[in-house]
């Protein structure tokens, strides 16, 4: 997507030197459009645990270069397989993380030492691709999802679309899997406004989200996570896009804490919910997933304390919880597919059911 005119990915291969790896600081954003270059695997795991990067698809984007930057060092089978696992531990609930270092694994294990590096560069490189082209897919099979809520209404009648979270261009190699379809429906001209739900406790939506739909000149206004309910009820939602980190075989969506409120709140007031995601996303060995998805439990100081920009300009961290009081802070949520009025792919548009999922995917049949 474009900053300011320039085309950016969220992550890249430092120009200058061939080797090193580029990405944004997320938790600088929106105040600071900082890049960071990484140079070894432990700055990558670092960068992926302190949500540095974040985003289902972009984790297991860098965590392939993570461990192309490994293998710079060491390209040994143990280096290989120790640095595989040790990137893939960084977060548990996005599988993107480890569908990518295994398709890594399976592709560098064959080879010697001395190929894997530049192999491991290209794999990764091939990663990023695919991504980004999957991505421009789900904006597309979206695109249309919003051309028929168009067509149901006046031609300059607003769609009001609520998203959760960011699941944009920032939180993917490019284009975003929930945002896709909206950057390509005003692009095209229909007149979409989006809900941005802030989402405590990191703000993704009200830092990233709405830092990614104002840069791109997308109407949209920042809700308090609790409003949705609300907007629903007098009828100010007219679909809700969110994105996801694992999604089963049986179409039970993992996705950022707060989203499984968000889908009762729609079931409950009749609004299409629906779920974008590229298929590297989908974990075919899991069928239940409140039951299976492992939950990331993230520092209770994510809950007690919150940054953001003082009257003087300083990014300043404040707590906002007394002294001596607990927080729990469980990352993510599991919707079931019964809430999911259906799933955006880059092969097209699906019911949340595990027949939905292999009318697109026969293969996995
Ligand atoms: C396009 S995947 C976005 C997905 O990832 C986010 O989680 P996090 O910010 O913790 O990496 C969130 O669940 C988004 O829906």
């Amino acid at each position: 997507m474009k900053i300011n005119g320039t085309p950016y990915r969220s992550v890249w291969v430092n120009e200058k030197d061939g080797w090193s790896v580029h990405i944004f600081d997320q938790t600088r954003l929106p105040f600071a459009l900082d890049v960071l270059q990484l140079t070894t695997p432990e700055q990558v795991a670092h960068a992926i645990k302190t949500m540095q990067v974040r985003g289902a698809p972009l984790i297991g984007a860098v965590a392939a270069y993570g461990l192309a930057l490994a293998l710079r060092t060491d390209s040994s089978d143990n280096a290989l397989e120790q640095q595989a696992a040790m990137l893939a531990a960084t977060r548990p609930t996005a599988i993107n993380l480890r569908w990518a270092i295994e398709r890594m694994l399976t592709h560098l294990r064959p080879l010697t030492p001395a190929e894997r590096v530049a192999a491991a560069y290209a794999e990764a490189g091939r990663i990023c691709d695919e991504d980004a082209a999957q991505n421009e897919a789900i904006g597309q099979h979206g695109l249309e999802l919003l051309r028929t809520l168009a067509a149901q209404r006046g031609k300059n009648d607003k769609i009001n679309i609520l998203t959760h979270c960011n699941a944009g261009w920032i939180a993917t190699v490019d284009w975003g899997t929930a945002l896709a379809p909206i950057y390509m429906a005003h692009d095209e001209g229909l007149n979409v406004h989006v809900w941005v739900d802030e989402t405590r406790p990191r703000n993704q939506g009200a830092a990233l989200t709405a830092w990614e739909l104002g840069s791109h000149g997308v109407p949209h206004t920042v809700i308090a996570d609790n409003a949705g309910g609300h907007l629903m009820q007098h009828g100010l939602v007219d679909i809700v896009i969110v994105g996801t980190d694992r999604v089963t075989r049986n179409a039970d969506v993992a996705n950022k804490i707060g989203t499984y409120l968000k889908a009762l709140a729609a079931r409950d007031n009749g609004v299409p919910f629906w779920v974008a995601l590229p298929s590297t996303t989908i974990d075919w060995q899991v069928a239940d997933g409140v039951r299976e998805i492992p939950i990331e439990e993230r520092s209770g100081t994510e809950i007690t304390h919150i940054s953001g920009r003082d009257d003087n300009g300083q990014i300043s961290r404040v707590q906002i919880t007394p002294d001596g009081s607990t927080a729990a802070n469980p990352a993510f949520d599991v919707t079931p597919a019964r809430l999911v009025t259906g799933l955006i792919t880059e092969k097209g548009c699906c019911a949340a059911t595990p027949e939905g999922l292999l009318s697109l995917f026969p293969e996995q049949g």
